[in-house]
């Protein structure tokens, strides 16, 4: 299905700023500020319906234009639109594994916290954090609800990769092990953080990202973040 000029330049035009064409740029800005997709790394991707908005690759995500972006229809993967002279995010076969899961839009964080939190986590194959408020913004597929107050949170960690585009087995993997996770950790390099929609997406990733570094500030002061509720605390 190839679409006219017109067509395509349609799809990336809105006055809208919910449009994922305008949002992708908006949403950018906002996770620069936290360092979350500095240098060019990290990214965001967004679906809506049967079009997957999905930003160029190695250019500063922070002065993303709307008129940048490529769509892939879903699940043809046939590309509707590709901007001249730029390559599809490197983390494309990534957000869709997420949209193999059902996501509405995927996250993918460079977050030192992440980063740090798969090193505390040396040789382990997940991260697990316990009795936080936090955690309950995390939603638990298999309840149909969010995670509570005093349950365990386990994010798997995967093993980097030379190349971006090589990690899509081992995560595609890690989301059928862990059919309750709606993160992925990368060891030395990041997160990915799905939701069903944008906006979970987004909080969930603040909910993660607020976690990881919880947990690296708990492991530096001797406390295990995994661990019961001192009984001394209270
Ligand atoms: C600082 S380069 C990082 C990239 O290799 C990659 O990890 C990344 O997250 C972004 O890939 P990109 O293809 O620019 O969207
Ligand atoms: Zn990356």
């Amino acid at each position: 299905m190839s679409l006219t000029e017109e067509e395509q330049t349609a799809l990336v035009t809105s006055d809208d700023p919910h449009h994922p064409a305008n949002l992708i740029c908006e949403l950018c800005r906002n996770f620069y500020t936290l360092g979350w997709v500095t240098g060019t790394g990290g990214g965001i991707s967004i679906k809506k319906e049967e079009h997957i908005y999905i930003a160029p690759s190695g250019v500063q995500k922070e002065r993303l234009e709307p008129h940048n972006m490529f769509i892939l229809n879903y699940p043809s993967l046939e590309y509707l639109r590709q901007p001249t002279n730029l390559k599809p995010s490197a983390c494309t076969p990534l957000f869709l594994a997420a949209y193999d899961k059902g996501a509405g839009a995927c996250i993918h964080t460079h977050s030192q916290w992440a980063v740090l939190v798969t090193l505390i986590n040396k040789g382990k194959k997940s991260f697990k954090i316990a009795n936080t408020e936090m955690i309950k913004g995390i939603p638990r597929p298999s309840t149909g609800k969010y995670y509570g107050y005093h349950d365990t949170l386990e994010i798997p960690i995967i093993e980097n990769t030379a190349h971006e585009e090589d990690l899509r087995d081992s995560l595609a993997k890690a989301i059928k092990d862990y059919p309750d996770t709606s993160a992925v950790l990368v060891r030395r390099h990041g997160v990915y953080v799905w939701g069903d929609t944008v906006w979970k997406a987004k909080t969930q990733a603040e909910c993660y990202d607020y976690l990881f570094q919880l947990a690296v500030e708990m492991t530096k002061l001797g406390l295990d973040p995994a661990g019961p509720i001192d009984p001394l605390e209270e």
